[in-house]
């Protein structure tokens, strides 16, 4: 039942595709425009509330077609459908990977193991829309009978990241709560928080799948006892609350069990703001737009699953990636959200993007000789333009960037909205055609410089432009154009790491520093240290003044 495990480099694909690199990696794209006028038609695909471009990219007909040859050779499809249908593919951890049935409608039964996980999926989210219901109405309140005013999320990584984000996406459809997010084991992170609300009107969710992570135990601790300055200890019950996956550590740490929301081994933290973990989402923006953000995603799904692989977002922005990371050698991608409400999501996607495909050793444990997790950073524009722009215009590197745009303003600013979507479309294509030296040239003598004038400046005016993008243009930024937003994130991964042929469900490689810092805690307690290198040494002499 495991994932097929093809070395991708080992296709006819992937070795045409090297050939074909070599054929058209000079190629401008703005010719392929010009001698195509169909072109966009090609690379581009209206689904939905979605219209994504893709045909900014160094591709022709035959790049197409040899992404999907490889696509087919790696057994992309056999690898979706045994993802969604339970089997247990994050094999390193021997867990089934159903984030995607916590959106799926509840008459749909889904397997792990032989066992339906939709009736428990739905006690748990009845659970959700009752207690964020009375918590929102005010039917539930604080140990002085006030309703709360305040919700905290105590979590970091997975059990942070996602619920933060889609709080801070969907602002414009919050309630009058105001929500909280404190992730850092750095002490000043939490007393900063706590300035901001009382302890009478505030609600704590302690969440962590695990519930053994340092920070969120620490924090989650700190954070009782200064509750616990003013409050009895019998308010605990009603003012702190847990989501996890190890509901007896829960109770043992004085949680009522009657507000402990399960999840599940087969949610992975980084995918798991669907599952309770979104307890924050349900309480901010309440139950409804829960259940919207959750059907989008279920949409996205439906697409991810059923739509040909040519017409097909997740797998085409899949394949375009794998194309610039392992034949261009592009190290890293942008992503850039034209709307502020989406200021966190790339701080989001970081997670989802490098800790599921930051692997070296395929699935057979081998060590792999070429090019997997793309690095990936941005931020929203039109900042992102004032920030680093400079260097995806005429810097060294090639740095394919998604553009992700939504059409509507909510607020409904239309001077801002024009201005804004001007800005959009301005970048892929500036990007795309750059500005050669005769444009400069024309340009600089329009506005009266002289030749010698005109020479000493010229190279630094060139563009040479040709870098690609995606254009991800989306009507309204909506619960459920958000949940499917995210899905084709989640999705794109998945494809990813079958291409490369790596464990994307498994995070080994955050566990040594781990190791360490509670080796090194106990030496800082104890004021002594001799296991360390030398450099380390010195940085820990820094540290305790020696
Ligand atoms: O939810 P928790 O068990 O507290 O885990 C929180 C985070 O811990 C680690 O950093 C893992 O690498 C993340 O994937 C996870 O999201």
């Amino acid at each position: 039942m495991a994932l097929p495990k093809i070395n991708p480099t080992k296709t006819t694909a992937w070795k045409q595709l090297y050939e074909h690199y070599n054929t058209i990696k000079d190629q401008e794209m703005k010719t392929m425009f010009a001698a195509d006028t169909n072109r966009v038609n090609t690379f581009s695909i209206t689904w939905d509330d979605f219209y994504v471009d893709f045909s900014k990219n160094r591709i022709n007909a035959t790049t197409q077609k040899l992404l999907l040859q490889l696509a087919s050779e790696i057994k992309l499809q056999e690898a979706i459908n045994k993802q969604f249908s339970g089997c247990l593919i994050n094999e390193t951890e021997g867990r089934a990977v159903l984030h995607t049935a916590l959106r799926t409608p509840k008459t749909t039964p889904v397997l792990v193991e032989g066992a339906n996980v939709m009736p428990q999926i739905q006690t748990v989210k009845k659970k959700l829309e009752r207690f964020s219901s009375q918590i929102i109405n005010g039917q539930l309140t604080g140990y002085t009978n006030q309703p709360f005013t305040d919700v905290v999320n105590i979590g970091i990584g997975g059990s942070d990241l996602g619920p933060h984000m889609v709080v801070e996406a969907l602002g414009y459809y919050k309630n009058h709560l105001q929500t909280h997010f404190v992730s850092n084991i750095d002490g000043d992170h939490v007393q900063e928080t706590l300035k901001k609300f009382h302890p009478e009107t505030t609600l704590f969710i302690i969440v962590s799948k695990s519930f053994v992570t340092q920070e969120t135990l620490t924090n989650a601790n700190t954070i009782l006892a200064w509750f616990l300055n003013t409050a009895p200890k019998a308010a605990i019950a009603k003012h702190f609350v847990a989501v996890t996956a190890n509901t007896k550590k829960a109770e043992a740490f004085g949680i009522n069990p009657e507000y402990i929301f399960p999840m599940w081994n087969w949610v992975g933290g980084r995918f798991s703001l669907w599952s309770a973990v979104g307890l924050s989402i349900c309480l901010a923006l309440g139950y409804r737009n829960f259940e919207k953000l959750l059907s989008g995603a279920n949409q996205m799904d439906i697409h991810f699953t059923t739509a040909p692989f040519e017409k097909n977002i997740p797998v085409t922005l899949a394949l375009l990636s794998v194309w610039y990371n392992n034949f261009f050698e592009a190290e890293s991608e942008a992503v850039i959200p034209y709307t502020q409400y989406l200021h966190r999501f790339v701080t989001y996607l970081q997670q989802g993007v490098m800790e599921s495909n930051g692997k070296s050793v395929d699935r057979n444990g081998q060590p792999i000789n070429y090019q997997t997790g793309t690095l990936v950073w941005g931020q929203p524009g039109t900042n992102a333009q004032h920030a680093f722009f400079q260097l995806l215009h005429q810097g060294t590197k090639l740095i394919p960037a998604d553009f992700i745009g939504f059409a509507e303003s909510l607020h409904g600013n239309k001077t801002h909205q024009d201005l804004l979507i001007s800005n959009f479309c301005a970048q892929t294509e500036a990007l795309m055609n750059g500005k050669t030296e005769t444009e400069v040239q024309q340009e600089l003598t329009a506005k009266g410089l002289c030749n010698k004038e005109i020479q000493a400046i010229l190279p630094f005016k060139v563009f040479a432009g040709n870098k690609p993008t995606n254009t991800i243009f989306i009507k309204k930024l909506t619960p459920e154009n958000l949940g499917k937003l995210i899905a084709l994130y989640e999705h794109k991964i998945f494809v990813q790491g079958c291409v490369w042929n790596i464990c994307s469900f498994d995070q080994f490689g955050v566990e040594l520093g781990k190791q360490l810092a509670t080796t090194i805690l106990a030496d800082v307690k104890n004021n002594t240290f001799t296991n360390h290198d030398a450099s380390t040494t010195k940085i820990l002499n820094f540290y305790l003044n020696k």
